[in-house]
């Protein structure tokens, strides 16, 4: 099944970033996008997870187009399907890992993976305030908050940037597992070459446009 279909995105902010884009994303597929500093892979990352809309052309969720959407339709899809692993963690800062993780739990009623906590290694500061937690693990708490919720499309944003190789690599697992057993997908935006070498298909953006490398 077509999860996601982007055709013709064309986006500019004080210049054009980039023009005609088009992408699909199938169910178990993940995909990397790699390219220089400020070629606009998060900005393409910002309008496929809904969050940007484009200048030009649409991006079509699960078959319906964004654009044709209502306002309801959106926030639900956005609720349910879709999973945002960005820089920014949008952990709630007041309270602890547990705390977080419970209340993605409780609104998509799943219950939180000790297994996955485990793995992740913040099993054991689960009563710690979030802000009292290294970027690393405040990352670290992020993705299981969002894996918490099983979202269908997995949007990821520079994951491994604050993690060592080892963890980066355990991140890495847990995504490519996690989308083989819920028929999910995944768009990864990353500047490591071996990461996004270890997705099904990566792309380049250079020159404005999206080329295929694998
Ligand atoms: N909201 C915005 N308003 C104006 N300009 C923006 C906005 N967001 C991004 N830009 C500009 O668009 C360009 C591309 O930014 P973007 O973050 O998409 O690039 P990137 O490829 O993800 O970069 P990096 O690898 O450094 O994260 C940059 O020049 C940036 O300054």
């Amino acid at each position: 099944m077509n999860l996601l279909s982007a055709k013709n995105l064309s986006h500019s902010f004080d210049y054009e970033l980039f023009s005609h884009i088009s992408l699909d994303l199938q169910e178990r597929e993940s995909i990397a996008i790699i390219g220089i500093s400020g070629s606009g892979k998060s900005t393409l990352l910002n309008i496929l997870s809904t969050l940007l809309k484009p200048e030009q052309g649409s991006v079509s969720l699960f078959g319906e187009e964004i654009s044709e959407m209502s306002k309801k339709r959106l926030s639900q899809i956005k609720r349910d399907d879709l999973g945002l692993v960005f820089q920014s963690h949008y952990l709630f800062k007041g309270f602890t890992s547990l705390e977080n993780l419970e209340v993605a739990a409780i609104l998509s009623n799943q219950s939180v993976d000790e297994e996955l906590l485990k793995r992740l290694q913040i099993d054991k500061t689960l009563e710690q305030k979030v802000t009292e937690l290294s970027g690393g693990q405040q990352q670290r708490v992020s993705i299981a908050r969002v894996l918490t919720k099983q979202p269908r499309i997995l949007f990821v944003d520079e994951p491994t940037g604050n993690l060592d190789k080892i963890t980066a690599n355990e991140v890495m697992e847990i995504f490519f597992e996690y989308i083989k057993k819920h028929d999910a997908g995944m768009i990864l935006v990353t500047h490591d070459e071996d990461i996004a070498h270890r997705c099904d298909k990566v792309y380049k953006l250079i020159n404005k446009e999206l080329v295929q490398l694998s």
